[in-house]
């Protein structure tokens, strides 16, 4: 199982002006024996700007963007220390990911992240994800980490978002306000109902409170990722969480990741076609195969890496589509020819599938 943890800063400082060492052990335990059971784990966490703060002596709390950047540029670097100083405690490796709106718009950085991320998993690091603050000005800013959680859940094809906080859960109101207000075991869809529960803008506190981690539950569970908020203080939170236990919020995925992920493909309506030699269409048809270089004859149209393409039989009927690995210009260059000779007539290889078989979809 693929799980992103995401650590609000109410969770890493315990309601205090600091980062709570203790807990952070405490969860990064947690984090090494959900890897010791098998699963892979991506980190989403906040506490930068906090961390400065502390780091910085407490300055005044003039938060100006540049003071607030500056804070976020020191911080960052406090909060890596002190995961890889603990994350260390149980021979873990971390890694730091810094992403902003961009990075998820863009389709040649959103891949390269991807790509990073997924070799982070493969190598048993683990990768620590913030929103790159020092730089992200408020137009190319996700603003605030529980989105940013889900598109990273979205980006990893995610089995489940564990959004950790210091509430409970989903209450029927701001349980800080309305002490009378229950918990929402489970929510099936997020209907208007749902959404009002959070309360409106003025209401939030830090960055975003309910209303974030509600918009991260819809973007993740509509892409077939399963999410549950639930509280950071509670012993064993984030492996109850992970093993299917009854704690907090969960929201239900709306379908499987496959089909989210076909329906994706389906609707891209990008005009590229690559049209196929018999060899080639034989083995996608009847081999489950993936699309190599070599059993390609010809490039129409123009798409860029990670667009959707028509494959097309030498009959010229569409057979599959599909996310291509090269764009058309590289991909002209390297049709008919083996897999080797990619690295020699591009200087760079992205690995001998032009489209993978998991990112096609037959007709
Ligand atoms: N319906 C609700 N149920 C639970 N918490 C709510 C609700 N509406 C607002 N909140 C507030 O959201 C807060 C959590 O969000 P936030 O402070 O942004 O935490 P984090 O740092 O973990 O992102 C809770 O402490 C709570 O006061
Ligand atoms: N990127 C910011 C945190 C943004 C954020 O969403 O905070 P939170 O609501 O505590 O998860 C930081 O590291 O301070």
């Amino acid at each position: 199982m693929r799980v992103v943890l995401k650590l609000g800063t109410s969770v890493l400082t315990g309601g205090s002006d600091r980062l709570h060492r203790p807990r952070m052990v405490e969860l990064i335990r947690q984090i090494a024996a959900l890897r010791t059971a098998g699963h892979e784990v991506v980190l989403v966490s906040s506490g930068a700007v906090l961390a400065g703060w502390e780091t910085l002596n407490f300055p005044p709390r003039e938060r100006s963007l540049a003071e607030k950047q500056l804070l976020a540029a020191v911080g960052q670097s406090a909060l890596m220390h002190t995961y890889s100083t603990l994350a260390e405690l149980y021979g873990l490796k971390v890694a730091q990911i810094l992403l902003t709106a961009d990075d998820f718009r863009d389709r040649t950085r959103y891949l390269n992240a991807r790509t990073t991320l997924t070799a982070c998993l493969g190598r048993g690091v683990l990768p620590i994800i913030n929103e790159n603050d020092a730089v992200a000005v408020e137009e190319i800013k996700v603003g605030d980490n529980d989105s940013l959680s889900a598109f990273v859940a979205n980006m990893l094809e995610a089995d489940l978002l564990v959004i950790l906080t210091d509430a409970p859960g989903l209450f029927t109101a701001d349980p800080r306000t309305h002490p009378e207000a229950t918990l929402i075991p489970e929510v099936g869809r997020i209907t208007p109902e749902i959404w009002a529960l959070a309360g409106g803008a003025g209401s939030h506190r830090g960055t975003g409170g309910m209303h974030t981690k509600i918009q991260a539950a819809e973007i993740a569970t509509r892409a077939g990722t399963r999410v549950i908020i639930a509280p950071g203080d509670a012993p064993e939170a984030f492996v109850r969480a992970a093993t299917g236990e009854n704690i907090g919020t969960r929201f239900l995925a709306a379908g499987s990741r496959l089909e989210a992920r076909k329906r994706w493909i389906l609707a891209d309506t990008s005009p590229g076609r690559v049209l196929l030699d018999a060899g080639a269409a034989t083995a996608l048809r009847e081999r489950g195969g993936s699309l190599l270089a070599v059993g390609v004859r010809g490039v129409e149209g123009d798409f860029e890496r990670g667009q959707t393409v028509r494959l097309i039989t030498p009959e010229g009927a569409e057979l599959a589509r599909g996310l291509t690995r090269y764009r058309a210009g590289d991909l002209r260059r390297i049709a008919g020819k083996r897999s080797a000779d990619t690295q020699a007539t591009l200087n760079y290889d992205y690995g001998p599938e032009v489209v993978h078989r998991d990112d096609l979809i037959l007709l």
